[in-house]
């Protein structure tokens, strides 16, 4: 959708280049920085502060002290020792210091003459001649109180081209253009918020983390976040949480089409199911149902730890569509998950008339063609695939449902740009949303408050929980052990390799070894290697040959941490454990356990293990339940770590912090809950404000 432009400019949108020193070259450079106007100069915040609202006498210097001093120069000196650098010695009567540089311009040698009076501002270390400062910050002063700055100097990230104190400056102007003027930059948080919370005003807020009072720097140096701080990363959350909340009522304004499932076809289709759904799983599925049955189009996530059975509710409402002439695209993260949704639902709707296809980005040529033309024309009623399916190039006849699998690696863009795609004669698809991936409660509030959440938290009956243990790779030989004595029961096992998550090749590449070695290790075991660098096909072979028990031990890599369903299989050796996030390792775990017989998991680990290495490990030990485990985990590696840096289209944030701010997360919800109701004028300007009107959020 193109971007509307601000109809009315204001101030805030004056650009960089209004302001003294800034030529379009630093505009140009500036930009880099997400700096265009004078407004974005406000809103990029000092890393840290120097103080310098006093000159530390000489005589009172120790190494590791960051100091603004003020002396008269010595001498100054060439040395040839180690590395070539010029020293120059300042004294201030009390005591003496010595100043290094490495580089030395003509012009420096004539400014530093005995005589002169400089203050220097740097962090003093030891050096071979005693007390100095490397590549200090100085000039030549008259009078040593003009170096005094009565607040805490800001320290602004920079990039390529843009000196500290041209970008001071800029921010210098920007702050007294911007405040001076009532209304450049409007608080839009209303009052009795800011009271309530002990929050200062926008305008307040930025002077004070421009330019704070030297009072405040001991806070500021106990990493204690200011009000000010806190302030805007509140105001940050809120915009991003409010932003979704919009996409999600503007997508519900669209008609979509009402899904019915008449009573037969649905006991039909669940009589033919080897077993009976669970409380949990009913509940759900009657909350989609009747989702489903509005004209609004739905928008629900499905929560349900790993094995409680989520792709069968999936299925009823694909029935859903079916029974009322629609099309459902089921689209899971990885070619091997899709593929094996294909096959339950090519299995489960055997019996109806429609086809159920698949479509990969690895499908070509006539298939290709066949599959898009069957999707056009409506003759299939299901597809399932990969993320290709929501290319260009493929068209639905008539598409009343979209089910994302594992949406939690897809990242939130993806998730509302696909609801762009696939509408049909002016009708919305309805949204089922599936993640296995527990998500604790308060960053859920920042990735999926735009969707409503239906949790399936009961597994089927039976399940033992896997019991995990811990084993260094010290004892690899005894759990080959365990295996051939494991396959000798006529079970199935895996061996998954994993390794730094960015480098598939090396990851892939260590599965073949483990492969070969165990292959040497068991000559009577059947072991079979699957790895994401396969063709698809030949993981398709590999995967049913171990399916249909032709093969007694699956080598693979992380490939198959999501969906992969074999009941016989009960025992899962995972090779480096201490490399994965814990909720990874229980995705992984989960695909042990969806038996009814005993199940285990053993945790291969390299020693030494690290204090909270152990403390991880023995959560998996002692936990099943993949929301104690990822609230574990966010405590242990924070919310950085667990939402992942490694998934796609994470919500990036101008000032907030997820690690630092979390604690503000939990207010979030009531905070948007009274806007919405009582000052619904301020949305649209703190999304404007935060998120920009071009972004994905709330152009739906
Ligand atoms: N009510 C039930 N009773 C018994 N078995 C069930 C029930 N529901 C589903 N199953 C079976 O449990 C297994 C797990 O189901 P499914 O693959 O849908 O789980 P899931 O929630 O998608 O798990 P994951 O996130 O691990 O993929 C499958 O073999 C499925 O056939």
């Amino acid at each position: 959708m193109p971007t509307e432009p601000h109809q009315h400019p204001d101030p805030r949108s004056l650009p960089v280049t209004t302001l003294n020193g800034i030529g379009a070259q630093s505009a140009a450079r500036l930009e880099k920085l997400g700096i265009r106007h004078v407004q974005d100069l406000l809103f990029h915040l000092p890393l840290r502060y120097q103080d310098r609202s006093r000159i530390t006498p000489l005589n009172q210097l120790l190494p590791g002290m960051t100091v603004l001093v003020c002396g008269r120069v010595e001498f100054t000196d060439q040395i040839q020792r180690g590395r070539n650098s010029v020293i120059c010695r300042i004294a201030d009567g009390g005591g003496e210091l010595s100043l290094r540089f490495f580089h030395f311009s003509v012009q420096q040698s004539q400014q530093l003459k005995p005589g002169v009076q400089i203050g220097c501002f740097g962090e003093i270390r030891y050096g071979f001649a005693g007390l100095e400062m490397v590549h200090p910050e100085y000039r030549l002063v008259d009078d040593p109180t003009q170096l005094i700055e009565q607040t805490l100097t800001p320290v602004y990230p920079l990039t390529e081209g843009v000196s500290q104190s041209a970008i001071r400056k800029a921010a210098r102007q920007a702050l007294s253009l911007c405040l001076h003027s009532r209304d450049a930059i409007k608080d839009w948080l209303p009052a009795e918020l800011l009271q309530s919370r002990d929050y200062p005003s926008l305008q307040d807020a930025l002077h004070t983390l421009h330019s704070p009072p030297p009072q405040l720097s001991a806070q500021i140096l106990s990493g204690t976040p200011l009000p000010a701080l806190r302030r805007l990363a509140f105001e940050e959350f809120l915009a991003h949480h409010l932003a979704l909340l919009q996409g999600k009522q503007a997508y519900k304004q669209w008609p979509a089409p009402a899904l019915s499932l008449d009573g037969q076809t649905k006991q039909a289709f669940l009589a033919a199911l080897p077993f009976r759904l669970t409380a949990a799983q009913q509940r759900v599925a009657a909350e989609i149902e009747a989702d489903c049955r509005q004209n609004r189009p739905m928008l629900r996530l499905v929560q349900g730890d790993v094995g409680s059975g989520k792709t069968v509710v999936a299925a009823l409402a694909a029935l859903a569509a079916l029974a009322s002439g629609y099309q459902t695209a089921i689209m899971a993260p990885t070619e091997l998950l899709s593929e094996q949704h294909f096959r339950n639902f090519t299995h489960w709707f055997a019996d109806l008339p429609t086809r159920v296809l698949f479509l990969s980005g690895q499908l070509k040529g006539k298939t290709r063609q066949q599959t898009l033309q069957a999707l056009a024309d409506g003759s299939a009623g299901i597809v399932i695939g990969t993320h290709a399916l929501f290319q260009d190039s493929v068209h639905f006849h008539k598409l009343g449902l979209i089910v994302i699998d594992e949406q939690h690696r897809f990242g939130v863009h993806q998730r509302l740009a696909l609801r762009e795609k696939g509408q049909t004669g002016g009708l919305r698809p309805h949204q089922l949303i599936m993640t296995a991936t527990p998500i604790p409660r308060t960053l859920a509030m920042l990735q999926y408050s735009d969707l409503d959440i239906s949790v399936i938290d009961e597994l089927p009956p039976g399940r033992k929980p896997v019991a995990t243990s811990a084993i260094s790779s010290e004892r690899r030989a005894d759990v080959i052990g365990r295996i051939e004595h494991w396959v000798a029961q006529q079970r199935q096992a895996y061996w998954v390799c994993t390794l730094i998550e960015e480098s598939e090749v090396l990851q892939c590449e260590a599965a073949e070894k483990t492969a070969a070695a165990l292959r040497q290790a068991l000559p009577k075991v059947r072991i079979g290697l699957v790895h994401g660098r396969m063709k698809s096909a030949e993981k398709d072979a590999v995967m049913q040959a171990f399916k249909n028990r032709e093969c007694d031990l699956l080598v693979a890599t992380t490939v198959i941490e999501v969906g992969v369903d074999v009941p016989n299989a009960g025992l899962m050796v995972i090779e480096n454990p201490e490399r994965l996030g814990l909720s990874q390792l229980h995705q992984l775990r989960g695909r042990v356990g969806r038996g009814n017989q005993d199940s285990y998991c053993l945790l291969l680990y390299q020693a030494p293990l690290s204090q909270t290495g152990k403390q991880r490990l023995a959560i998996l030990k002692q936990s099943n339940d993949g929301f104690v485990i990822a609230e574990k985990d966010l405590e242990l590696r924070g919310p950085g770590e667990v939402m992942g840096t490694r998934q796609t289209g994470q919500i990036q944030f101008k000032i907030a912090d997820l690690e630092r701010d979390r604690e503000l997360l939990e207010s979030i919800p009531a905070a948007a809950q009274t806007i919405v109701q009582h000052h619904p004028e301020i949305i649209q300007p703190l999304i404007d404000r935060w998120i920009g009107r071009s972004r994905h959020y709330a152009e739906v």
